[in-house]
């Protein structure tokens, strides 16, 4: 019996005891939940999205009109979950996605987060935009598993390369680069309640503990520069007039591997592949930029056909349960990131509710295969699926 099945009979026997699980297993319980812990603002910042939010429900809505079909009698006593995904060993196919500003959630934030994935053993991509540094989330991280740095591309170019010095310094191994937010969307939620928390200070750990950023802005950042600092943020945070010919100075000042998170069109996918990245995340950023874009899962078969094996394809947007994991791997995803339900998880138990969303996903992952009759995540395939 594997750790995560395992997991599943802990809880039952710690029933014997009167003991239930302080959080619920079903992940798409927590939304509600976090409602209740959170300040109105935090709350509509993570569970809010663009426009009328249609494509974040789209993203849902995808998952629900494909339907698995069960395969039995096939010997799947023993499993194993674990892939290599762009050069890292991973337990399960499932990594922590880059959310920025996690300390409007929990005052350790991206802290907890990193420890959480370590103790997992489980790979975090740590957002440029967070609310620790580089260093201090790495340091929390530890040894327990590989972690990947997410990317927001300044337009200074030498803080854009002091960014990716840190983080290869830090042991950070694979570089993504999120392409869909190099401005933020028309938020309604966040609009209604004029609430952007890094005016507040909060998401900028790793601009202003930089040394370029400090120089651009006349010293390390105290009160009396304070201001200055915040709107050297908001001019510097993202860069509209970057093209595909920018990925050659990418190339230049990283040489582990790159994935290009928030591509949905085939033609980019394979622009990715002819610029020489090595990966793509198919994702509409949780349905947070575009409202009435395609929904991300409608969006991954098509670019998993343009790259076919020329680049790694990751997926998310829309990934709450194990059995949303299975659907994304058969249709062609190599891992995926989960995002909002671990938010919710830091905001509910900190470190623990990380650690136990992460557990539940995994497990009901995990009996999803061995109930429908697959033991390894490569053994998924489209012909697991049928059209509801
Ligand atoms: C509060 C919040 C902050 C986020 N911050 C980042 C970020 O800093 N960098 C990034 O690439 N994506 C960021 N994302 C997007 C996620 O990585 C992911 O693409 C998205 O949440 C997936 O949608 P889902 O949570 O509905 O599954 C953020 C998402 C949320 C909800
Ligand atoms: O809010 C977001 O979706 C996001 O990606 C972001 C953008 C800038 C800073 C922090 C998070």
């Amino acid at each position: 019996m594997s750790a995560l099945a395992d997991f599943q009979n802990s809880i039952y026997l710690q029933g014997l005891g009167d003991v239930r699980p302080s959080l619920p297993t079903d992940p798409t319980k927590l939304e509600g939940l976090a409602e209740g812990v959170l300040s109105a603002q935090a709350f509509g910042y993570v569970a809010g999205s663009a426009g009328s939010e249609a494509t974040a429900r789209a993203n849902r809505d995808a998952f629900d009109r494909w339907r698995i079909v069960p395969r039995f009698l096939r010997d799947v006593a023993h499993r194993d979950l674990s892939v290599e995904v762009l050069g890292t060993a991973m337990p399960s196919p499932v990594l922590l996605a880059p959310i920025g500003v996690q300390s409007i959630f929990h005052p350790d934030g991206e802290l907890a987060t990193a420890r959480a994935a370590g103790a997992e053993g489980l790979t975090m991509v740590l957002s440029t935009a967070a609310s620790h540094s580089i260093e201090e989330v790495a340091e929390a991280n530890g040894d327990g598993a590989p972690r990947w740095y997410q990317l927001y591309w300044p337009k200074d170019r030498d803080l854009a390369v002091s960014f990716l010095e840190r983080a290869k310094a830090a042991g950070y191994t694979a570089l993504v680069v999120t392409l869909d937010t190099f401005t933020l969307a028309w938020r309604p939620r966040d609009l209604d309640q004029a609430y952007l928390p890094f005016l507040r200070g909060i998401g900028v750990a790793n601009y202003f503990s930089d040394p370029v950023f400090q120089k651009a802005v006349g010293g390390p950042v105290t009160d009396a520069n304070r201001d200055t600092a915040l709107l050297h943020w908001v001019a510097n945070f993202g860069n509209p007039s970057l093209t595909w010919d920018d990925l050659v100075f990418l190339r230049e000042h990283w040489h582990g591997p790159i994935a290009l998170k928030g591509v949905q069109h085939p033609d980019d996918a394979r622009r990715a592949v002819d610029a020489g990245m090595d990966g793509v995340i198919v994702s509409n950023h949780g349905g947070r930029q575009v409202d009435g874009a395609i929904a991300s899962l409608d969006a991954l078969p098509g670019v998993v056909d343009a790259v076919r094996d020329q680049a790694t394809v990751l997926f998310d947007s829309g990934i709450r349960t194990g059995s949303d994991v299975v659907k994304a791997l058969a249709l062609g995803a190599k891992a995926v990131l989960l995002a909002r339900p671990y938010a919710y998880g830091l905001a509910l138990g900190g470190q623990a509710g990380v650690q136990h969303v992460l557990r539940c996903v995994q497990a009901e992952l995990e009996l999803t295969m061995a109930l429908s009759g697959v033991t390894r995540p490569d053994e998924l395939s489209p012909e697991v699926l049928v059209r509801a």
